[in-house]
């Protein structure tokens, strides 16, 4: 037994769900353990967005449970905010509404380097302003867990991996976890130190080398993800078995046990 191994954050065991008798997920089971990165992909409409809404508690799942350490932090990042249109709203207003004190939102805003965007009107914001802006409001409450859906939906190419990036250095300055979903696997997976391809089930799952190689991804996204793959991986030299140890012989789908301790 590893005495060594952290608690995880929050555990989803054998969770199920169905929407009007039609099965969404099954069967999926998730560790989630600070200082790590876990991203989601599969194809449209496999789930994604409805294990992230159970992981938060937004949905009951049908089946199982999901466990989460006392009095978690979660910030989350969602897919769309509704705004109305016909409220005047600036930036700092927003984010005083998740937390009042001004200087850490000016923190917050300076570390995304977004501080000029401080009167700015919510409405009038870019694809990649609001992104900026939607993950400051997650990061107001320092989260242990950082909860993405599509974070850079409306974002520009070059916008896309700065805002991936940013996720990077908050991930790496309050030692959280975070999950995300994305469609954007190339320039994900370097920062990333565990996949999840769920479509209802879990199809594999592990570091982003030995999922870009399984049958079902390559059939859900095609070989041409392993070319520019190839451009953005980081490399391992050994692999992880069922709970994050460092083994020469475990196989892709043992990992859905997200423990990761290095880089
Ligand atoms: N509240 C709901 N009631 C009924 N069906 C729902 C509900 N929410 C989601 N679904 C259905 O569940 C399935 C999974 O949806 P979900 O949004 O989780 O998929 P996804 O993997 O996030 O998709 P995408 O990549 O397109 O965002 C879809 O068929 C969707 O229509």
């Amino acid at each position: 037994m590893n005495n060594n191994k952290p608690q995880a954050l929050i555990e989803l065991k054998d969770i199920g769900v169905r929407f009007n008798n039609k099965i969404v997920l099954n069967n999926i089971n998730l560790k989630l353990y600070p200082n790590s990165v876990t991203t989601i992909v599969g194809p449209n409409g496999g789930g994604k967005s409805t294990l992230l809404k159970v992981l938060l508690k937004l949905i009951r799942p049908t089946q199982g449970a999901v466990k989460a350490k006392t009095k978690l932090r979660i910030g989350y990042v969602p897919q769309k905010i509704h705004l109305d249109q016909t409220l005047p709203l600036t930036v700092k207003k927003f984010l005083s509404l998740q937390q009042p004190q001004s200087t850490k939102i000016d923190e917050i805003l300076l570390q995304l380097s977004i501080q000029h965007l401080t009167e700015q009107s919510m409405h009038k914001l870019s694809g990649g302003e609001m992104q900026r802006v939607l993950l400051a409001r997650a990061l107001l409450n320092q989260p242990e867990l950082l909860v993405l859906d599509e974070p850079v939906q409306g974002v520009d190419i070059g916008g896309q991996a700065e805002l991936y990036q940013l996720i990077a250095e908050s991930k790496n300055r309050l030692n959280c976890a975070v999950l995300m979903v994305s469609h954007d696997l190339h320039l994900v997976m370097a920062n990333t130190d565990h996949v999840l391809c769920i479509n209802q089930h879990l199809c594999c799952a592990g570091t982003p080398e030995t999922v870009s190689e399984h049958p079902d991804f390559i059939r859900y996204f095609g070989d041409q993800f392993a070319q520019n793959f190839a451009l953005y991986t980081h490399h391992h030299n050994h692999k992880h078995n069922l709970h994050g140890d460092v083994c020469c012989g475990a196989h892709a789908n043992a990992a859905a046990d997200c423990h990761h301790t290095h880089r």
